[in-house]
């Protein structure tokens, strides 16, 4: 079996490069690396993998956004295993899939490797896209959007603040952020909702560094769940969040669930999109999206 390492040199605001210089020196097994040059790299070199036939474990080195692109190219490779080791800033994939924290486990799961089949989300909007841990629209993408176009991110990360950027635009754009209306179509029943700050797309629990949205999601069920939050006034929203970590958020009247094969949104206005936590540009009025676990599934390293 191939061993094969993805580093994505920017990932955990840039920490990611230093993290893998360290682990490549414990490594004692034959491998190959590669550092990604540009966003979309991991999913063509994954992608490259997939067309040959030889058997490999695929390690992301990164964090959600790397994993989301391993996934993806590797959904329906079946001879393809992918892990990670976390070196993202939230880490959301490693929560829920297989990863490794040090080379002496890798060095363990390839004297007997095994695969275990897993879910991944689809996206169709006017293009079709994968996800593997979460998508959604609303306050928690207008946030990644703020973020990622802000000098002060920049500025934050030289000197290794980069999360303060985050707890600085959730705050502004609690202040900004223009609800919008949402319809929602889910098992042949159509639901509206008023004042939505967000709705999330589930494919495991964790989105967001941590957050658990959506506690009831597996990977393994074919299915996905929907999380609307809706009708809440701006400071009470401070509140939800903080009880977002432990899954209690959902006791709120507020924050609505589905658990289904299918969901089709559509919006009153233009609205940030984000897939895994990476902005995906504006979910617009003109375009349904179209969200079902994809029939095409993907191996992790079973451990
Ligand atoms: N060389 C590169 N230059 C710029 N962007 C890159 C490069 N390689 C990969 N990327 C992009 O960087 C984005 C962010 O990476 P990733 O999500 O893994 O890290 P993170 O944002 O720190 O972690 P997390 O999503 O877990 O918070 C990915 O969407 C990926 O497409």
């Amino acid at each position: 079996m191939k061993i094969i390492f993805i580093i994505n040199p920017q990932a955990g605001n840039g920490a990611a490069l230093l993290k893998w210089h360290k682990f490549a020196k414990t490594i004692d097994f034959s491998h190959e690396a590669f550092i990604t040059e540009f966003s979309g790299h991991a999913f063509q070199l994954v992608s490259q993998l997939a067309a040959q036939p030889d058997k490999s474990l695929v390690i992301g080195f990164g964090g959600d956004g790397t994993m989301r692109e391993i996934a993806a190219a590797a959904a329906s490779a079946g001879h393809l295993i992918i892990a990670s080791v976390p070196a993202g800033s939230g880490n959301d994939f490693a929560r829920t899939f297989s990863c490794f924290s040090n080379a002496q486990e890798i060095q363990r799961y390839i004297e007997s490797p095994a695969g275990l089949a897993t879910d991944i989300g689809q996206v169709t909007g006017t293009t079709e896209q994968l996800f593997a841990s979460s998508s959604g629209i609303g306050f928690d993408a207008a946030v990644a959007q703020a973020v990622n176009h802000s000098r002060m991110k920049r500025w934050l990360n030289k000197i290794r603040l980069g999360k303060l950027a985050y707890l600085i635009f959730v705050i502004k754009t609690l202040f900004t952020f223009q609800k919008f209306q949402l319809t929602v179509e889910a098992n042949e029943a159509v639901h509206h909702f008023d004042d939505v700050w967000l709705a999330t797309v589930s494919n495991q629990p964790y989105f967001g560094g941590g957050m658990k949205i959506s506690p009831c999601s597996s990977v393994h069920d074919g299915l996905l769940e929907l999380t609307v939050v809706h009708g809440l006034p701006r400071l009470k929203l401070l509140a939800v969040f903080g009880t977002v970590f432990s899954g209690s958020h959902t006791n709120f009247s507020e924050v609505v669930q589905f658990s289904e094969k299918r969901f089709v949104l559509a919006v009153d206005r233009p609205v940030p999109r984000h897939m895994d936590g990476d902005e995906a540009g504006m979910a617009s009025v003109k375009e349904e999206l179209e969200f079902r676990a994809s029939a095409k599934q993907w191996q992790q390293a079973k451990l």
